[in-house]
């Protein structure tokens, strides 16, 4: 295993993702952090904003070329969906071999970046140092369905509800404590990107249906799942542990999850388990953090891997 450091920068670094990919990364015994990028923070002193962090590493805003004239080892792009191009631009013409992870949508359909979702595609890793971070109800949604997915009589359909911190800081609706007090709002019902990525990824159309909620960090999906043939609870659940027992992020339980148990934490609950009288329909809860194993705590866990560490390395299991 290798001990060596790697210079990391973040840009995005202001946002939602980019402060918790910070207290990681801070705590990571291979990795240096040597920028953190944002146009709003620029100047300040990350420890004034990241409560916990300590040092005197100060925000900067830096363009393009800028991020790939600092000559990092790892460039974790944590940008709202659409920015990261000229990024991965500057960074190919500049330094090739940097690691880059991209917390966005950009490119989870691009053939020539890694999809890391660890649990699912560990195995598809090929030394790719341009690995696509999945979504965060993508995440839920795949880790519901892959241990059924030879079983499915029809495309499973997933309830997600998550909390608002989803919606990243751009001023929306969605983000919107006013406008969310008391109220759940659905939104995107049908063509989710969400809905395109676990489809894409799990190899079978998922159907997916996302709302916002008031609390801040943290989603549910519920997945209904229709089999070609009758399965007892008891399959259903030994399939699960099957899947996910030797896995440390994946959790799985009798009871179905409660979202309000899983803010801060690092894994996913999957539970709940219900079974028709028929045994030709189940239900599946999944919660997990949407700011960690959502996000930073994913992306960690393929940063580890690419850079030769063991995957949970400052990760709290
Ligand atoms: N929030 C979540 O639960 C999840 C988010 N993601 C994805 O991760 C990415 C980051 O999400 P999140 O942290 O929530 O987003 P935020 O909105 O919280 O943060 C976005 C960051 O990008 C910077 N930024 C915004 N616009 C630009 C721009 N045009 N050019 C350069 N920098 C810009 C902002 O800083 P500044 O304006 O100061 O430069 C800020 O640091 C998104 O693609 C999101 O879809 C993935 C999974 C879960
Ligand atoms: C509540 C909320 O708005 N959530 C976001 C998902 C956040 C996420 O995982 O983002 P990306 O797939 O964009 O990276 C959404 O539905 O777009």
């Amino acid at each position: 295993m290798s001990t060596t450091q790697h210079r990391i920068g973040i840009v995005g670094a202001r946002g939602h993702t980019g402060a918790e990919l910070i207290r990681l990364v801070a705590s990571h015994p291979a990795l240096e952090l040597v920028f953190v990028s944002s146009r709003e923070l620029d100047g300040q002193r990350v420890a004034d904003n990241v409560p916990g962090f300590e040092g005197e590493l100060r925000y900067a805003s830096l363009d393009p070329e800028a991020v790939a004239a600092q000559g990092a080892d790892v460039v974790v792009l944590a940008l709202p969906n659409g920015k990261a191009a000229p990024y991965v631009e500057a960074i190919d013409k500049a330094k090739p071999d940097t690691l880059i992870v991209d917390l966005s949508a950009d490119y989870r359909f691009d053939e020539r970046w890694y999809y890391g979702l660890p649990e699912l595609t560990r195995q598809r890793w090929r030394g790719e140092k341009r690995i696509s971070n999945p979504g965060c109800y993508a995440t839920a949604v795949q880790l519901s369905i892959a241990p059924l997915k030879d079983l499915l009589a029809a495309p499973p359909v997933s309830f997600g509800v998550s909390g608002y911190s989803g919606a990243g800081t751009t001023p929306s609706d969605r983000n919107d404590p006013e406008k969310l007090r008391d109220n759940l709002m659905p939104y995107s019902l049908t063509g989710h990107m969400h809905e395109k990525e676990a489809s894409r990824h799990l190899g079978v159309p998922v159907e997916f249906m996302p709302h916002v909620a008031p609390h801040f960090r943290g989603l549910t999906v519920t997945t209904n799942l229709y089999l070609a043939r009758p399965v007892k609870r008891e399959d259903i659940v030994n399939r699960f542990h099957g899947a996910y027992d030797g896995e440390k992020l994946v959790h799985v339980q009798d009871e179905a999850p409660w979202v309000s148990q899983i803010a801060h934490k690092h894994h996913v609950d999957i539970g709940g388990f219900a079974v028709s009288s028929d045994g030709k329909r189940v239900v599946v809860v999944a919660t997990l953090d949407n700011l960690l194993k959502g996000a930073a705590t994913q992306a960690m866990q393929n940063i580890n891997r690419a850079i030769g560490v063991d995957e949970y390395t400052a990760i709290p299991v």
